[in-house]
């Protein structure tokens, strides 16, 4: 299985730790002082050199830098000094481990010899590392202590991790009725804003990021100084056109390239809506990733860019615009607001907005998206426009033939699509956050309803897992129901067995596998026909898999699903059809290894589990929804 991202593995248990160190008072300050600030914070890292050469953070500078009254010589005297205190300190304790570390030698070394001389033939020799991984809390007898000292440091634990070890199991603390209950108001909206989630798509470059970035700011969710930070940083590196869209575009490889690669998640509240974002990569290079974040929205933001030529390129056969509408709506996304985006670059022609509008529209209703479900907006991304309430020459421009809705107000019209609460909970994994003895994943509920405490199946494979906790947007909360786009702590769990791809579901009713299924597909605008033993990469939530097109069962009629001809030689283009696909083997190991098989149900039992997309050499070919498993 491949995935075009890296699983990354970063420390769970500092992401879960909500009280970050402040960086000295900061929040106080005014935006013209933060900018003072962050200018004597270069000079100071001029003299003494980056974090890794001088150990002195930023937080360490700006700390002195207050001390001083932002006085850059002081600052940078006072810190020189504290290098060489820092340097001297970690001399000193370097000393004391290496006597430590000489002693414990000497200790096992005594320890083993007194073992050999006690132990019953047949007993384990980790018998001390099996207890503390089963929880057995054992009393210290004379030298076992030390034992099990010795076994937890082989393990490559630390101290805190062991700690974890013998952590309480979390506990279920809300009866089911109850969740249930207060899924079903929370989903009426009776309570709160109805939740919806938004892929961001559009071709390369059209602006999905900067609209992004320039809406939290506009919505209040990106404060002054963020906004300043990331001006200045961008600028730096001759990148200050990206400085809105480095809000979303958060790894040095995107801010350096000026393209999304990941998608990037984000909240946002509307009057009526909170709304997750999923920004998506417009680079055709990342539709894999695109895929993924397509597969957990409910609505598409389809942003173009309005600049002459522009529009036109992404557009155009073998163009994002047009791939990334086919493959939403191939995906159940029925909704999509389109922001006509860059009309500075056109001096906010009319004619262009309505070029525009008048060449997507057929376009929309041929893939699928009913013209009621489509609205269009103009917009300026970079300056605001148009997006909540906008003030300024170019706002003046646009509203000399404009006055219908801002992009605030069609997000805020948004409807969520029905949730299915009742079914058991299916939760693909889209991503996987690993420490030594965590896993947080990260996806959308598909189905039915988690909680804390809860113990979940893994599929493929055997193991479960017991949640521990889960993140909905900036709140922790004891369930998620159908639809939530959530964080999943994990406990009680091997890491290694937890993979984009997995899905996590109810042990009493567990997802089926399968290497082989078939499918109802409807073939997309190919050069090249489909003959059956066609090879292809199956995409299915996050995850894609060699797999191979292995029968034409029949071409169907499109509308009424009747058969046209069974056993068909080929398929081609706006062909509908039954097939059989096979996942194919990634080992070498020759042609009669058995692939992997993958969690997979029929769209008629989980609309959102039942769904596949085709692709082939970079091209997707087909989109279908499973009809029968095994
Ligand atoms: N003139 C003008 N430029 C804009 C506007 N919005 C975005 N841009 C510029 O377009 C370029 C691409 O913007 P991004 O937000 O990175 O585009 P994107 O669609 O997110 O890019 P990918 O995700 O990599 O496909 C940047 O240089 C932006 O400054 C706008 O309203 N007017």
């Amino acid at each position: 299985m491949s995935r075009h991202r890296d699983i990354r593995n970063m420390n769970i248990d500092d992401e879960m730790q909500e009280d970050y160190p402040s960086d000295g008072g900061e929040d106080d300050l005014s935006p013209e002082d933060y900018e003072r600030l962050m200018d004597a914070v270069d000079m100071v890292r001029e003299t003494i050199g980056s974090e890794s050469q001088s150990g002195i953070t930023e937080h360490d500078i700006k700390d002195t830098l207050y001390h001083y009254d932002f006085d850059v010589e002081h600052s940078v005297a006072w810190l020189l000094e504290e290098q060489e205190r820092r340097f001297a300190a970690r001399e000193r304790r370097a000393a004391k481990e290496r006597e430590k570390a000489q002693k414990l030698a000497q200790q096992k070394k005594a320890a083993e010899a007194s073992s050999r001389v006690s132990s019953a033939p047949g007993t384990p020799k980790n018998a001390a590392a099996r207890l503390v991984k089963s929880g057995t809390s054992t009393p210290s007898r004379g030298g076992t202590a030390d034992i099990r000292q010795l076994d937890l440091s082989a393990m490559n634990l630390t101290t805190k991790e062991s700690a974890l070890v013998d952590e309480p199991p979390p506990k279920i603390t809300m009866a089911r009725e109850k969740v249930l209950e207060e899924a079903k108001k929370m989903l009426d909206g009776k309570d709160d804003k109805k939740g919806v989630s938004l892929v961001v798509i559009g071709h390369v470059d059209a602006g999905k990021s900067t609209l992004m970035g320039r809406l939290l700011y506009e919505l209040g969710r990106v404060d002054e100084k963020s906004r300043v930070a990331n001006e200045r940083a961008s600028n730096k590196i001759g990148k200050g056109s990206f400085s809105w869209a480095w809000e979303l575009d958060g790894t040095t490889e995107e801010r350096e390239r000026g393209i999304t690669m990941d998608v990037a998640q984000q909240s946002m509240t509307t009057p009526h809506r909170h709304i997750t974002i999923l920004d998506a990569p417009g680079h055709r290079e990342f539709i894999p990733n695109m895929i993924s974040g397509a597969s957990q929205a409910d609505c598409a933001l389809l942003v173009v860019d309005a600049a002459t030529g522009e529009f036109e390129a992404g557009f155009e056969r073998g163009g994002q615009t047009r791939e990334h509408l086919l493959l939403v709506r191939s995906l159940g996304v029925s909704q999509v607001v389109v922001a006509v985006n860059k009309l500075d670059q056109v001096a906010w022609a009319k004619e262009r907005y309505e070029e525009i509008c008048s060449q997507l529209r057929p376009f929309l209703v041929q893939s699928g998206f009913h013209s009621s479900k489509t609205k269009f907006v103009p917009v300026g991304a970079m300056a605001g426009i148009n997006l909540l309430n906008s003030g300024g020459a170019e706002a003046e421009l646009l509203r000399k033939w404009y006055n219908g809705p801002t992009l605030v107000d069609l997000l805020d019209a948004l409807e969520p699509p029905a949730r299915d609460i009742m079914s058991p909970l299916r939760f693909p994994v889209a991503n996987v956050f690993k420490s030594h003895s965590s896993v947080a994943v990260t996806g959308r509920v598909c189905g039915g309803l988690v909680q804390v405490g809860e113990r979940l199946r893994i599929l493929p494979g055997d193991e479960t897992a017991l949640v521990k906790s889960i993140d909905h947007e900036d709140s922790n909360v004891q369930w998620a129901a159908a639809g939530a786009n959530v964080t999943l702590y994990l406990t009680s769990v091997d890491p290694g067995h937890v993979n984009i791809g997995s899905v996590l579901c109810p042990p009493t009713d567990p997802i089926p596998l399968a290497s082989v299924f078939t499918a109802r597909i409807i073939v997309f605008d190919i050069q090249i026909p489909i003959t059956a033993g066609a090879s292809v990469e199956l995409f299915h939530h996050s995850q894609d898999v060699p797999a191979s097109i292995s029968k034409l069962v029949a071409t169907l009629d499109r509308a009424s699903g009747a058969v046209i001809k069974n056993g068909p030689r080929v398929l081609t283009k706006g062909a509908s059809a039954e097939v059989q696909i096979t996942l194919r083997s990634t080992t070498m190991a020759g042609p009669t290894t058995r692939a992997q098989p993958i969690a997979i149900e029929p769209f008629s039992v989980n609309k959102e589990m039942g769904r596949v997309l085709i692709r082939r050499s970079g091209e997707t070919i087909a989109a279908g929804i499973v009809t029968q498993v095994g």
